[in-house]
């Protein structure tokens, strides 16, 4: 579907622990917790719209990621595909440059934020990824 935005979303993990962050109350789904990323760019390959929204975002340059998962969601308003990103190295220390919470969050308690609707699958992924290894 031409009318989907496709936004680049990075699991950031260090041992057991994911980086989340608290989005901005004036966005879609403010005050939801999220993974950082970003709308992709026109013409953007989705592995550099993962390094400029991290950048963007968190000034830290990933260094070591692999594809995790793809999700497409319907919200009312609007239709996403979210290209997820494992990410497991990275440059520079992480800070929430846009004013937004940062949280490392263990593994195990993910489902004890509030994520939009879309992050369910994302959260599955990587609680059956951690299984795995
Ligand atoms: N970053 C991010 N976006 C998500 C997640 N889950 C989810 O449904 N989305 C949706 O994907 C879209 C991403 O947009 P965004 O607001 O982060 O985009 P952006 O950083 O490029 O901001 P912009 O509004 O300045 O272009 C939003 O509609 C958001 O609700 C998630 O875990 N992380
Ligand atoms: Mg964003």
């Amino acid at each position: 579907m031409d009318n989907m935005i496709r936004v680049a979303v990075a699991v950031i993990q260090l041992r057991d622990r994911i980086l989340i962050a608290k989005r901005p109350q004036h966005l879609h789904k403010g005050g939801y917790w999220e993974f950082p990323g970003g709308k992709q760019e026109e013409g953007e390959h989705a592995e550099h719209a993962l390094i400029r929204e991290c950048f963007e975002e968190l000034a830290i340059i990933p260094v070591k990621y692999s594809p995790l998962i793809q999700i497409e969601h319907h919200y009312p308003e609007k239709s996403v595909i979210l290209d997820v990103w494992t990410v497991t190295d990275y440059l520079g220390v992480p800070q929430g440059i846009e004013g937004q919470p940062l949280l490392w969050c263990p593994i195990k308690d993910l489902e004890d934020y509030q994520f939009p609707e879309a992050n369910l699958a994302i959260i599955e992924a990587i609680q059956a990824e951690m299984i795995e290894v």
